[in-house]
């Protein structure tokens, strides 16, 4: 039988090797970098500052590519896609959650969360229905018509955490999320991404410092020096709950296979 999106790896890297070229000195960041990221599961990144977390974050996003090596992402050999192709692609399967939020400082929330629907050119009904249920499910109903100037640091990742979720990605990428946060707010919006990625049974791959975020993890990759140092790969427990649907149970297309 062949594989499904959903049981495909959300992304395979083999032979990886990325730099930078600084001062005419070249940089090298990642090393002949071998990953697979398994689908629907949380997987946490982590290694100390510089061990090349963010790019490899970048690579597995789209936003940047490799010197050498091949990277796959949903099925799909990024390799010889051109510019306009990559950002076609990332839109399309691709959620991103930022430390700085990046949210728009002249939208609401609900404006912000509408944003990538409208790029997207969706219907106007399935919009605003949409952006009602992640409202909802990041817990900021009431705080919609307010702009992120009018909200706190953990309201507006929770809505940028809604935002990257609006398109139906089959993955999304958290660049150290909590950073900016006090703990108890950075752990709140670990268990909010925690159960957003249970709950609609996308994949999450998430950047950290700091080793506390383990127990949230379904998978722990260890990157130090632009290697991969090891990799824990949890079990699923039994019994997890079948993954719900932003357009509501009637539409049970994959998310990302359908993502208009
Ligand atoms: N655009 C760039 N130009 C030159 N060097 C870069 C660039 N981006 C990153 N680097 C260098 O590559 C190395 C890895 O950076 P990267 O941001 O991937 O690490 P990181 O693990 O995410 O670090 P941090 O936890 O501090 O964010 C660092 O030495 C950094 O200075």
């Amino acid at each position: 039988m062949s594989p499904t999106p959903a049981d495909q790896p959300v992304a395979v890297l083999s032979g990886v090797v990325k730099g930078y070229r600084l001062d005419d000195v070249d940089v090298p960041v990642l090393k002949n970098v071998d990953l697979l990221v398994r689908p629907a599961q949380f997987t946490v990144v982590l290694g100390p500052s510089g061990s090349g977390k963010t790019t490899l974050l970048n690579l597995i996003g789209c936003i940047d590519r490799p010197d050498s090596g091949q990277v796959v992402v949903a099925g799909q050999d990024v390799g010889p896609m051109n510019d306009d192709e990559l950002a076609e692609f990332r839109s399309r399967h691709i959620g991103f959650i930022f430390q700085n939020y990046n949210l728009l400082p002249v939208l609401s929330a609900w404006e912000n969360i509408e944003y990538p629907m409208l790029l997207a050119q969706l219907p106007a009904a399935r919009r605003a229905e949409r952006v009602r249920r992640l409202l909802k499910a990041v817990g900021l109903s009431d705080r919609a018509n307010n702009r992120p100037g009018q909200l706190s640091g953990g309201q507006r990742q929770r809505v940028a955490i809604a935002r990257a979720l609006a398109l139906k990605p089959r993955l999304v990428i958290a660049d150290e999320p909590t950073a900016n946060l006090d703990s108890r707010t950075g752990a709140e919006i670990l268990q909010l991404m925690r159960s957003m990625q249970r709950r609609y049974g996308i994949s999450f791959l998430f950047s950290s410092h700091d080793r506390a975020v383990i127990g949230a993890a379904d998978d722990t990759i260890y990157l130090k020096d632009g290697e991969i140092r090891a990799i824990r790969r949890r079990s699923a427990p039994p019994g997890e709950e079948p993954a719900a649907d932003l357009d509501g149970a009637a539409d049970s297309a994959q998310p990302g296979e359908d993502a208009r």
